[in-house]
C-alpha cells in the first residue's frame, strides 16, 4: 500500500513520516491552515532522504503557476485540485515534473479516464477537510491497473477497512493524523502508516 502523508509544516513531521516508511510526503502552497511558503519548503526538504518523492499541493492555481511555485520550492512533483485539463498534464510534464491529479466523486466521468498523471487522488470534496464519504463507490469507476490513491477523512482506526472497500493501491492522509487543524500528530502519523501498510 503506497501511502502519501501531506500538510506537512515541521522538520520532527518530515522526518516523523519517512521514519515510519511513509511512500511520498506533501507540502501545502495554497491557501490553508497548512500552507507553508516555498522558501520553507526548501529548508523542510533538508530532512526528506533521498529519493523519496516530495509533492507540492495546488488548489485553483493554473498549472503554470503551481509548476513555477514548486520549482521554485525545489519540488520535482506537483498535486492539482480544482477543475483540470489534459493540457494540464501537458504544462507539468514539459516542465519535467510529475503529477498527482485530485477529482472527488462529484467530478464528470472523463475526469477518471488516464490523462497519464503519475497518480490519480480520489478525495473528499473539500480537500484537507478531514471529511469522510461513501469510499465503496470508488468501486462503480473503471480503475483496474491504475495507480490511484484514496483521500479525505481517512485516520489511523479507518484507514485498513477504507482501502479494503474501495479497493484503493494506495492511501493519503492529512487531517486524521493531526491533534488540531494543521497540526500534525507524530503518534498519529507512525499509527496511520503502520495500519495503511498492514493493510496490504
Ligand atoms: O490540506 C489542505 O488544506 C488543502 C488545501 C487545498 C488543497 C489541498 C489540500 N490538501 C490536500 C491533502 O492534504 C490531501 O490530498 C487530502 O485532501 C487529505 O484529506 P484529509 O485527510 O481529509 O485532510
Amino acid at each position: 500500500m503506497f501511502v502519501k502523508v501531506c500538510g506537512l509544516s515541521t522538520p520532527e513531521s518530515v522526518r516523523t513520516a519517512a521514519e515510519a516508511g511513509a511512500d511520498a510526503v506533501g507540502f501545502v502552497l495554497t491557501r490553508s491552515p497548512r500552507e507553508v511558503t516555498p522558501d520553507q519548503v526548501r529548508g523542510l526538504l533538508t530532512h526528506v532522504p533521498p529519493g523519496l518523492p516530495a509533492v507540492g499541493v495546488f488548489r485553483h492555481e493554473p498549472a503554470a503557476d503551481a509548476v513555477a511555485a514548486a520549482r521554485e520550492a525545489g519540488l520535482a512533483w506537483v498535486q492539482l485540485h480544482g477543475d483540470r485539463s489534459p493540457a494540464d498534464v501537458r504544462t507539468v510534464h514539459d516542465a519535467g515534473m510529475k503529477l498527482i491529479r485530485a477529482v472527488t466523486m462529484g467530478a464528470a466521468p472523463e475526469a477518471f479516464d488516464n490523462w497519464g498523471e503519475e497518480l490519480l487522488l480520489i478525495d473528499a470534496t473539500v480537500p484537507g477537510s478531514g471529511e469522510a464519504w461513501d469510499y465503496g463507490s470508488v468501486r462503480a469507476k473503471a480503475l483496474g491497473g491504475r495507480t490511484w490513491l484514496l483521500a479525505g477523512g481517512l485516520d489511523p482506526a479507518n484507514v485498513a477497512r477504507a482501502a479494503a472497500e474501495a479497493g484503493a493501491w494506495g492511501v493519503d492522509v492529512s487531517s486524521g493524523v493531526e491533534s488540531a487543524r494543521g497540526v500534525k500528530d507524530l503518534a498519529k502519523i507512525k499509527d496511520f502508516v503502520r495500519a495503511a501498510k498492514s493493510a496490504e
